[in-house]
């Protein structure tokens, strides 16, 4: 049996509801999903000060995750936030939703283009872009100009710019497949690669299914060299817990 940790990073729960249903819409039968947040920290991540701060959510929760000795995690959030924190700490694998959803858009097409949701974060997918990269697979970068919690206010009125936007990334940027920049677009993928005939890629899936090729190829993270676990060291009070 495998259970994986969803983590979002955020401390919104609708969010985190969104993000466990498209986990757990992908996820092999014989798969647990664990969805979780942080208790404390920022209800959206939408720059550089939320990831920081979101980041000691992320290790808190790799912590706990590999007490429970959960099979993989995944940072769902699309920056990626604490990913190379959170695999010095654990000793499973663990796989952001922005690495997956890039990794996927290079096996099925040349290029691709990413469609996320505030203007200001487009620089964090580049910085990723350079990171792991992908730069030059990358054609375009869009974003919606929508707040990244409109995606759980009910009105669909985020969901609709993001079809557009995709739309209009498939008639203009050349790209094969185009990556949803954003946890909370998981559950958007499936029915916009059908209505769009383009490959809309999202993360929270891709990554589900890199963890549970790791597990079947018994690949962990690496505890060779600059991933081992941290140092020992007193932490302040307000960091104990997480040694
Ligand atoms: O960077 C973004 O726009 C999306 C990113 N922020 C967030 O709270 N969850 C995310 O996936």
């Amino acid at each position: 049996k495998i259970v994986i940790q969803v983590i979002n990073p955020n401390t919104s729960q609708a969010m985190t509801e969104t993000i466990g249903r498209a986990a757990r819409a992908v996820a092999a039968a014989g798969t647990e999903i664990v969805a979780v947040s942080p208790t404390q920290g920022v209800p959206s991540i939408e720059g550089h000060f939320d990831e920081a701060i979101a980041a000691v959510g992320v290790l808190e929760q790799i912590k706990r995750g590999r007490e429970q000795g959960v099979s993989g995690h995944v940072i769902a959030c699309f920056g990626d936030p604490g990913l190379l924190a959170a695999r010095e700490l654990a000793s499973a694998p663990v796989v952001g939703i922005a690495e997956a959803a890039m990794h996927m858009a290079t096996l099925v097409a040349t290029r691709f283009s990413i469609v996320t949701t505030l203007p200001r974060t487009l620089v964090i997918a580049r910085h990723l872009l350079q990171q792991y990269g992908f730069e030059r697979h990358c054609a375009a970068l869009h974003a919606i100009d929508l707040p990244v919690l409109a995606l759980e206010d009910g009105s669909g009125l985020a969901q609709e710019k993001v079809r557009a936007r995709c739309l209009q990334a498939k008639r203009e940027d050349g790209s094969g497949a185009i990556v949803l920049g954003c946890g909370g677009m998981a559950t958007l993928a499936k029915a916009l690669t059908q209505e769009l005939g383009i490959p809309v890629i999202d993360g929270v899936g891709a990554a589900v299914k890199m963890i549970e090729s790791l597990v079947a190829l018994g690949l962990s993270t690496s505890k060779h060299g600059d991933l081992d676990y941290p140092f020992a060291k007193p932490l302040s009070e307000a960091f104990s817990h997480l040694n």
